[in-house]
């Protein structure tokens, strides 16, 4: 062990301080710390706690892989498994009342790892916000609870791009287990006058109306589902899949640590090497580590590890213990373009920021699939340069072929790699956004919504018209919509990092489970299909175990 100085309050120090403010209950306390209630007493808590006995499995990460790959792992597994997160308790408010979330990724959320990307060449040279969950439950605990599982295709094209058994029959029983412990509903965003009349007006465009994009069709015009109880409650991963999990002596739950690099020997995984309160120690996995980091770290922790291209690893000094070359490549997300409307009169709705209407439409790469999603809502605040009491559409072009890289900044682990997603990178993007921009430009417009919205568009604006003001508007009104995937993509070519059974090619013992394995983004938003993939990770174990 090697005492650093001047550690930030992190880990235990951080839970203590949470529950000293009052932003922390004590059974949230002791839920954190993966311990029974039986074990209350100050002092005890603080040795239980401590982290030096061996495990079979470690899982680097409690986001939304992370959570659904343990909770599976714990439905017929004996083994002791260890679940390390870098952030803290999820028990707060602000995290748990939906109508709170927009504060989530605010600059000096703690919950956020608040990264931003590399200027983007195509955005007008502006780095991108790339929001990330650091805190039990990960993203799903700071994102906008938008629930969507993605089209059958999308399943069906990774399969037939090697990834056996990861077709959508394959994955159906692992998006049934997560969509069971999340409940999605649509009862928040239906009740609203102001959603009824969307849902109105733009099925009067020519949109089919469709009670269940997770259902048989995906395209059309419906209520957004939210993981979101019917009192407005979040239900983040870590609450939904690990909560029924407390107290469980197979499970612990290390948080506010942070895990520096892989311990390998040779090419084995032997375990991991963390951080936490400025003390460094190695934890040992029996059986296997496996990396739910997520799309940004995930490649990162594995770089510093030394597995990955070496010529990105010899500039910072790091031996390659494994030369596999695809490892912070394909990064690719969803880039939402905005347009807005301001109200006639405030809509007298509890609701903030989620998304209240989803379209889905245009032909996608494979029959049934769409090519756009609308995410529409209303603002009661403003957000960015976007003003309050309004409508906003934002356009999703759901299959990005821009492809862009997360690199080492140096071999330090708490410096922020170098995020690259290259967005609107390939002409066919830009002509795809531009195109789909068009459409919610008309569908703000239309008949349907007159009574409710200012007849004059406030972005982009009436003046904008032409393809080249309109490409102009793109670049200004575009960000990510917090979609990223695949920097460590699953496949069986030269530049798969992970296998169909999530194994990393030349080393044992490790194994990643996150949005960072998924070859393509799916069609819609991804925290279900993350859960999914934790949920298959953890049946892949199940059948070695
Ligand atoms: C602001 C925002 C809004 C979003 N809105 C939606 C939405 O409405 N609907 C939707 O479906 N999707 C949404 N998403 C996307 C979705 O939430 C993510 O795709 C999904 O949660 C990713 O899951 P994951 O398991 O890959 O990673 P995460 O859930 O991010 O989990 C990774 C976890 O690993 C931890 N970690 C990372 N590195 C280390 C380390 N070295 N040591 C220890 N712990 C570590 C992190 O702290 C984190 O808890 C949003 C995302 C964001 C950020």
């Amino acid at each position: 062990m090697t005492k650093k100085t001047s550690a930030p309050p992190t880990g235990k120090e951080h839970l203590i301080q949470q529950l000293q403010e009052g932003k922390l209950s004590r059974r949230g306390f002791l839920t954190l710390l993966g311990l029974t209630a039986t074990a209350v007493g100050t002092q005890t808590l603080f040795s239980c706690s401590e982290p030096t006995s061996e495990y079979d499995y470690i899982i680097v990460g409690a986001g939304s892989a992370g959570c659904a790959l343990a909770a599976r792992l714990l439905t017929r597994s004996n083994a002791r498994i260890l679940l390390i997160e870098a952030g803290g308790s999820n028990d707060r408010e602000e995290v748990r009342d939906f109508t709170q979330a927009w504060k989530l990724t605010l600059p000096d959320s703690e919950l956020d790892w608040g990264y931003k990307s590399i200027p983007q060449r195509e955005l007008l040279d502006k780095p991108q916000s790339y929001s990330s969950g650091k805190v039990a439950g990960g993203s799903s605990s700071i994102n906008g609870m938008v629930w969507v599982h993605g089209n059958a295709g999308d399943f069906d094209g990774w399969a037939a791009a090697g990834c056996t058994g990861w077709d959508f029959q394959g994955v159906q029983p692992s998006f049934e287990m997560v969509r069971a412990a999340v409940q999605p509903t649509s009862a928040l965003t239906a009740r609203g006058a102001l959603s009824q009349a969307m849902v109105q007006a733009f099925a009067n465009l020519g949109h089919p109306s469709n009670p269940d994009y997770n259902g048989a069709q995906q395209l059309g015009v419906g209520y957004t589902q939210l993981n979101v109880t019917e009192d407005g409650r979040r239900l983040d991963a870590f609450s939904s899949l690990l909560a029924p999990s407390v107290g469980d002596s197979r499970l612990s739950i290390l948080l506010g640590a942070h895990v520096k690099r892989i311990a390998l020997r040779g090419k084995k995984a032997e375990g991991v090497v963390l951080d936490q309160d400025g003390v460094e120690q190695t934890l040992k996995a029996s059986r296997e580590v496996i990396v739910c980091a997520g799309t940004i770290q995930t490649p990162q922790l594995l770089m510093l590890s030394g597995i990955g291209d070496p010529a990105e690893l010899s500039p910072h000094g790091i031996p390659v213990v494994a030369a596999v070359p695809g490892v912070g490549r394909n990064l690719h997300d969803h880039l939402i373009s905005v347009a807005v409307r301001k109200l006639r009169q405030p809509e007298p709705a509890a609701h903030t920021t989620t998304m209240d209407v989803s379209v889905f439409f245009g032909a996608g790469p494979r029959p049934g699939m769409p090519k756009f999603q609308v995410q529409a809502y209303y603002m009661r605040y403003g957000w960015a340069s976007y003003p309050s009491e309004a409508v906003a559409l934002g356009l999703i072009n759901l299959h990005p072929t821009s492809r862009g890289t997360v690199k080492l900044r140096s071999a330090d682990f708490n410096d922020a790699p170098l995020i690259d997603p290259n967005f609107l990178g390939t002409s066919e993007d830009m002509a795809n956004q531009l195109e789909g921009y068009k459409a919610i430009r008309q569908m703000l417009g239309a008949p349907g919504l007159r009574d409710w919205l200012e007849d004059v568009e406030h972005t982009p604006g009436p003046d904008v018209s032409t393809d080249e003001q309109l490409q102009e508007a793109l670049r200004k009104f575009s960000e990510s919509d917090y979609h990223s995937v695949g920097t460590c993509r699953m496949g069986t070519d030269d530049l798969a990092v992970v296998d169909p059974l999530l194994r990393v090619r030349d080393v044992q013992g490790l194994r990643l489970a996150s949005a960072a394995v998924m070859p393509t983004v799916p069609s819609g938003n991804t925290n279900a299909a993350s859960m999914m993939v934790g949920d298959r990770a953890g049946r892949l174990l199940l059948e070695t175990d």
